[in-house]
């Protein structure tokens, strides 16, 4: 299906098409052995999921790497990227929190990724980035190792919205809600861990960064805010850390690269660079 060239809003096909796979996940593992599951899994841990609220509003830099291999809007990204591999060198290259995409139909994720980022060594903090409509996805991040998930007001009745942050905040997990335009900002007050702003609207998936200059404002000031979209360059970076950004999440530019991690080291650099003339 070309999503381009098809006159549809792109989150509500990708939302339709996430309620059919919840349903079915649900079938083949009920709420109830999963949420056993995640019990089980909790009470083995040393330790809960590291914060990523605290890491963004401690570092210098803020950069959250993502891992992501395709996208409705360019395709294959880098198809053989693999998640034991590039979220691991993307801690070595200082990055302070990594996303790792779960959704498989759209972005050619799987949760496995991210048990298999830990598997590889990963102690950062991890956002399960899918598109989450049904507290049964929270059990499946919480299982798979996550330590904060994204939730997106453009998908969610801000009471489902309230109610999954609440549970979300049960397991452990934070939450980084993601808002793009003015109407979605009364979800501020639902007080999520982060807020992010989209700079691509999710409809059409066009791509605009002064959508967070415009925005930034408009969030609580002492907040954690995330920029997320469409960064590619260590100037903007610090154009939004000056308007009052904590983090800054890209994924495409490093994933493009032939090596996602030198690339990060790279960018890492030329930030450190830029702060101190
Ligand atoms: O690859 P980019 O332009 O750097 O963007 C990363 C991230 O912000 C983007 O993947 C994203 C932001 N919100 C989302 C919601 C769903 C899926 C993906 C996203």
């Amino acid at each position: 299906m070309d999503l381009q060239t098809e006159n549809t809003d792109i989150l509500q096909t990708i939302v339709a098409h996430k309620q059919q796979e919840v349903d079915e996940w649900m079938r083949f593992m009920p709420p109830r052995q999963l949420m056993a599951k995640v019990e089980e899994r909790m009470a083995k841990e040393e330790q809960p999921p590291a914060s990523m609220r605290k890491a963004l509003l401690q570092s210098g830099t803020g950069i959250i790497a993502e891992f992501k291999r395709k996208s409705p809007s360019k395709g294959w990204i880098k198809r053989e990227g693999r998640a034991g591999v590039i979220p691991m060198a993307y801690q070595q290259a200082g990055a302070t929190a990594l996303s790792i995409l779960t959704d498989n139909h759209f972005f050619g994720g799987y949760d496995e990724f991210i048990s298999e980022a830990r598997a590889s060594g990963v102690t950062l903090p991890i956002l399960y980035k899918n598109f989450i409509i049904s507290e049964y996805q929270l059990l499946q991040a919480r299982f798979c190792g996550a330590s904060a998930v994204l939730l997106i007001a453009a998908d969610l009745l801000k009471d489902d919205c309230r109610t999954l942050i609440h549970m979300a905040h049960q397991l452990g997990m934070e939450v980084l809600l993601e808002m793009h335009g003015e109407e979605e900002l009364d979800y501020a007050d639902l007080e999520p861990d982060m807020y992010g702003i989209n700079n691509r609207n999710l409809g059409t998936f066009i791509t605009d960064v002064n959508n967070s200059f415009r925005m930034a404002e408009r969030l609580p000031k002492d907040g954690c805010k995330v920029s997320e979209s469409g960064i590619g360059d260590p100037d903007t970076v610090m154009r939004l850390r000056q308007a009052g950004f904590n983090g800054f999440l890209m994924g495409e530019h490093f994933m493009k690269a032939d090596n996602p991690g030198d690339e990060l080291a790279r960018f890492i650099g030329q930030l450190k660079q830029h702060a101190q003339p």
